[in-house]
């Protein structure tokens, strides 16, 4: 059955303020259907798949715009459309329209020069072929521009990997383990979680295999003082509660109270009774100080660019400019400092980002090192050896999509002298 003729109008009316880029592409969409309750559930897949496909695929939808004729924005609309569930699906499109979209859809892709291709802006383009090379940034881009599977934690509080996999197996659902992390299941089609037992129980949380090696690699340990810096939402803050078995104390600082608001509930499904979380005014903040040089492990998941997240939040490729990673280098290495001041003798830092960018990454920990000769960097394959996950790494992790099927992930340990 065709789709309503009015689905093409609510993609293109929602697309047009997306493509401004002044809010995050999920929120305005959240939005928008909640301003449009006559929108059926099919509906919305349909609309938000053609939004988030165009946004993977701007640059090659542009290029394809360019030919045909009519509004531009209709143009695009029809492509995200036509990817999503094909030309003849698509109610109320004009003849002239049906023969441009049947000749642009048979067009192949792997044919188009290669940074048009990458569907990445040119200057990320550019820096990633830097770091890669051509073709491995195309290999990088393509699995960036491709939806991520759904990853869960097992909370151990709760239960136990084998337990979940049979009890999601019931739903039915199917979920594997995956390579790298102890407690991680993949799950390739996406269910509606929120109302299974197993998600109201506590018994498993949303998170990224990357982001579950990332607290892995804190190598916090039962009974011990722990700061996750910047906690946000709690997805680390969650991993490492559990690690420690609810015991010892984990201070969950974040600057943004709406950010640690949401934490809350997630502690209550959690049963973790060891996690503490402060707001704080700035990474200097006094109530900081009080704790300066107690702390055995301080995990620093920095504000970035979140490039390494484009699986999931494909705006953001278009919303970040290169000047406003200057300006992120800047408070990375600040906090990176004020976090340091909390870690005691033998203690150990880390410092994580979600981006796939050297001058947020190595270039940030280079500077520290620098200028901190209290500390010395624990090589990564070492800390690795240690938790016992399986990865082939140097001084750095270095997670990316196109290698380990996670986020792209970046993290460094950092050890303060005896
Ligand atoms: C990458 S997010 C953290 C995600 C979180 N750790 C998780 O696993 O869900 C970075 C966080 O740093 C916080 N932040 C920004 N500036 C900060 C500062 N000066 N001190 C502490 N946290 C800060 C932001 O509010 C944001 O929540």
């Amino acid at each position: 059955m065709r789709l309503p003729p009015a689905i093409i109008s609510h993609t293109e009316e929602v697309l047009r303020e997306i493509l401004r880029f002044t809010a995050p592409a999920d929120n305005t969409l959240s939005r928008y259907f909640h301003e449009h309750t006559r929108l059926g559930g099919r509906e919305r897949g349909v609309v938000a798949e053609a939004v988030y496909g165009l946004l993977r695929n701007k640059l090659v939808y542009t290029s394809f715009a360019e030919s045909g004729s009519g509004a531009s924005m209709r143009r695009l609309t029809l492509l995200g459309l036509a990817d999503a569930v094909g030309v003849d699906a698509l109610g109320g499109l004009s003849e002239d329209e049906t023969r441009w979209l049947t000749h642009v859809m048979q067009i192949d892709r792997n044919m188009l020069p290669a940074e048009l291709r990458s569907n990445l802006p040119h200057w990320l383009y550019t820096r990633l072929a830097e770091r890669f090379g051509e073709e491995e940034t195309l290999l990088l881009a393509q699995t960036l521009n491709t939806p991520a599977p759904l990853d869960l934690r097992v909370n151990t509080i709760k239960s136990n990997r084998e337990q979940v996999i049979a009890e999601l197996l019931a739903a039915p659902i199917a979920a594997e383990p995956t390579p790298y992390a102890p407690l991680a299941l993949r799950i390739l089609k996406k269910p509606a979680l929120q109302n299974l037992p197993v998600f109201k129980t506590g018994a498993v949380e949303v998170q990224d295999e990357g982001s579950q090696i990332l607290a892995q690699i804190v190598g916090a340990r039962r009974g011990e003082m722990v700061v996750d810096f910047c906690a946000g939402a709690g997805g680390k803050t969650l991993a490492l509660g559990a690690i420690m078995r609810n015991t010892g104390r984990l201070y969950a600082f974040d600057i943004a109270e709406k950010r640690l608001a949401k934490l809350k509930p997630r502690l209550a499904r959690s049963g973790l009774s060891n996690v503490h979380p402060v707001l704080i005014a700035h990474e200097n903040d006094a109530k900081i100080k009080r704790l300066a040089g107690k702390i055995d492990r301080v995990l620093v998941d920095a504000p970035c660019s979140g490039l390494g997240t484009l699986r999931r939040n494909p705006d953001v490729k278009w919303r970040v400019r290169p000047e406003s990673i200057t300006e992120l280098n800047v408070k990375q290495l600040s906090i990176l400092n004020g976090a340091a001041r909390l870690v005691k003798a033998g203690g150990r830092l880390v410092y994580a980002t979600c981006s796939i960018l050297d001058e947020e990454n190595e270039a940030i920990v280079a500077q520290f090192l620098a200028a901190n000769d209290a500390f010395s960097l624990v090589p990564m394959k070492t800390v690795l050896e240690e938790q016992r996950i399986p990865l082939e790494m140097d001084d750095y992790l270095k997670l990316v999509p196109h290698r380990h099927q996670t986020d792209g992930f970046f993290a460094a340990v950092l050890e303060r002298k005896k």
